[in-house]
């Protein structure tokens, strides 16, 4: 029988939402945001240089107090009028842009230092299923120094983890990487997107880190947050300073729905239609989220009939915005599912030869698919 604090606890963690209301004034910034985040998954905290992701990650860690501040997580006040929980009592974790590991413990030995101070560290089978998610089992004896600075996070990842946290703040976890390093720890973060029930608050200025890890994004821009929602939806929306970029791309989840092993494609299914991919080794069903350049979608009026681009899409013309260099990007529901987005980024002249406008029926090319994970 649940004792009435722990009938209350339970009642609480059911509201499954971050709240987060701040507004701190420095002489040449101010930030001033008040959010409602999803409880669970990976939001982005994403944003150029100075847009005040990191105040905002110190706010949430209580790194910094401001007056008026609020912040609740999943129904547990961490910051109000009354209270205001010191970091150490706060349940999160905290990875840096550079691993912060004591040089002179092994690897072993950080994980168990934080375990040490805390009533909550993990049980040993938890923390072996830690250990294995970030591949880490056989560098444990290793001290920081022997490690690269890839290792070095994934140990600094699960000793962040080893706590238990009810929040997992990751500040530019890959900034300090060099590219290959990068690109080695970006699965084990894949992983444990997939394998963590705890919400984590990620901060990136990479669209492409984003694109991969997010399910939820904050568009930071000058210390306000500009737009707020699930990833693919705002990364569709044309009014935002990152659709009119060059790297403007939609996303799209997919589930893998076939493999034609002659021609070495597979086949994934998303709401709304279907792309053909070069052999993926996943498994039927699993599911992969897709990446589509807005500079490789071109539009057609009429279904090509003989083209090399494999992925011909029927759509239809949801919206178009004139951007710089006389470019138009346009927004394009695909098939049946008007939540399906894809973006084209065309020529003022080829939008005005075709006479494109909203509501037009169109047959989208997609050059190339880049898949996510
Ligand atoms: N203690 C401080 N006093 C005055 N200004 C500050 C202070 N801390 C940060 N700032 C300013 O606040 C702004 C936002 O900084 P912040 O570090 O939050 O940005 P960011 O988006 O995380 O940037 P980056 O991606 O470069 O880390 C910057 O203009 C910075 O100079």
């Amino acid at each position: 029988m649940p004792t009435n604090q722990q009938a209350q606890v339970s009642a609480a963690i059911e509201t499954d939402q971050i709240h987060a209301r701040f507004r701190v004034d420095y002489p040449d910034f101010s930030l001033d945001v008040d959010l409602d985040l999803p409880g669970q998954g990976v939001t982005a905290l994403f944003g150029h240089s100075g847009s005040g992701k990191t105040t905002l990650l110190r706010l949430i860690a209580g790194l910094m107090r401001v007056p008026n501040g609020h912040l609740s997580v999943n129904g547990r006040i961490w910051q109000d009028s009354e209270t205001f929980l010191p970091t150490h009592q706060r349940p999160l974790g905290y990875v840096f842009q550079e691993a912060s590991l004591f040089p002179h413990l092994n690897a072993r030995r950080n994980l168990e230092y934080g375990m040490k101070r805390t009533a909550n560290a993990m049980d040993p089978a938890a923390l072996r299923d830690v250990i294995d998610l970030l591949g880490i089992a056989h560098l444990l004896d290793r001290r920081p120094h022997q490690l690269s600075g890839g290792e070095r996070q994934r140990v600094a990842i699960a000793r962040a983890l080893a706590v238990q946290p009810a929040l997992l703040l990751m500040d530019e976890p890959l900034a300090a990487l060099d590219l290959k390093r990068k690109y080695e720890i970006l699965p084990y973060l894949e992983r444990l997107h997939d394998a963590l029930e705890i919400p984590v608050l990620y901060v990136s200025h990479s669209p492409d880190e984003v694109a991969r890890l997010a399910d939820t994004v904050v568009l930071m821009e000058q210390g306000r947050a500009l737009a707020v929602g699930p990833i693919a939806e705002v990364f569709s929306r044309t009014d935002l300073p990152l659709a009119q970029d060059q790297d403007a791309s939609a996303l799209i989840e997919c589930t893998i729905a076939g493999h034609d092993d002659r021609d070495a494609l597979t086949r994934v299914a998303f709401a709304g239609g279907c792309l053909w991919l070069g052999r993926l080794e996943r498994p039927v069903g699993a599911t992969v989220r897709a990446r589509i350049h807005a500079r490789d979608v071109s539009l057609a009026l009429v279904e090509p009939a003989s083209s090399t681009i494999l992925n011909i899409l029927p759509a239809r013309i949801q919206e178009l915005r004139e951007i710089e260099q006389a470019q138009v990007l346009i927004r394009l529901a695909v098939g049946d599912d008007p939540a399906t987005s894809l973006l084209a980024r065309i020529t003022r002249h080829s939008c005005v030869r075709l006479g494109l406008q909203v509501g037009q029926p169109v047959f989208a090319q997609v050059k190339t698919v880049a898949l996510m994970d």
